[in-house]
């Protein structure tokens, strides 16, 4: 059974799944992190892998940029794969510079959004979007002995890249906001309806206020493994 999005057979797809922005990180996550990674679909290039992790089964799965391409598979695995718990590996921009620093991972305790997507379930209401505790609590806990900057707080996730109102981010920050990336509420927002568990664990890979220093692309795919490690011990927890 393909979905429109998704070629894998049913059972092909664990029931917990990382899911960074980039199909690349997925196969470098895959090859790196799970033993005997097989590929389970590449639809549009958006490639997905299942393999071991410490005995148990893992997926991952590529989202593409943005909350409507998250959606599109978060929905889908959530209804008609069971996966039960997904973790947005991901990067971001930072808006805390004197914390939130290149290299550093941030947890996604809450998701503000400008996302049009957000308004759609209960029209007139700004939710809340947050991460399900027990993955966010895991992976607090995880992150207390391992040694890595790790950061909890929230996240701004936007439509645009290229923001047309680039002051937002000075206000976003002036409220603690520690980053900006562009998926984190979309899948938070998906999970609370399809009845998963989500958290969002993202790298700074740049600042949007503070220093012109950014990784390379090169970089971005290669100093994530941190956040990888916090996001394999929030679904086995
Ligand atoms: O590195 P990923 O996970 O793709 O995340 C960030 O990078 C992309 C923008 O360059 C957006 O998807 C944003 O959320
Ligand atoms: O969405 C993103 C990701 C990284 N850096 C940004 O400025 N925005």
């Amino acid at each position: 059974m393909a979905t429109p999005h998704i070629a894998a057979e049913p059972g092909d797809i664990a029931p917990h799944v990382l899911m960074p922005g980039d199909p690349r990180r997925a196969r470098r996550i895959a090859e790196r992190f799970f033993d005997e990674p097989r590929l389970v679909t590449e639809v549009r290039g958006i490639l997905g892998f299942t393999g071991g992790y410490r005995g148990e089964p893992v997926s991952v799965l590529a989202s593409g940029m943005g909350m409507p391409s998250l959606a599109i598979y978060a929905t889908e695995l959530a209804r008609f794969y069971g996966v039960r718990r997904i973790v947005r590996v991901g990067t971001m921009g930072s808006l805390q510079p004197e914390t939130a620093r290149l290299g550093d991972v941030v947890i996604a305790s809450s998701a503000h959004t400008d996302s049009a997507m957000s308004g759609f379930r209960v029209p007139g209401v700004g939710l809340s979007h947050a991460p399900a505790y027990p993955l966010l609590r895991a992976a607090a806990d995880a992150a207390a002995v391992s040694g890595a900057r790790v950061h909890v707080g929230p996240v701004f996730s936007s439509d645009a890249f290229y923001h047309p109102r680039p002051e937002l981010g000075q206000a976003l920050a002036a409220i603690g906001t520690l980053g900006i990336e562009m998926e984190a509420a979309g899948l938070y927002d998906v999970a609370a309806a399809e009845g998963v568990e989500a958290l969002a664990i993202c790298t700074v890979s740049d600042y949007v206020i503070g220093p012109e220093e950014s990784m390379t692309s090169d970089q971005r795919e290669s100093t994530f493994d941190a956040s990888v490690e916090l996001a394999l011990a929030a679904v086995r927890a």
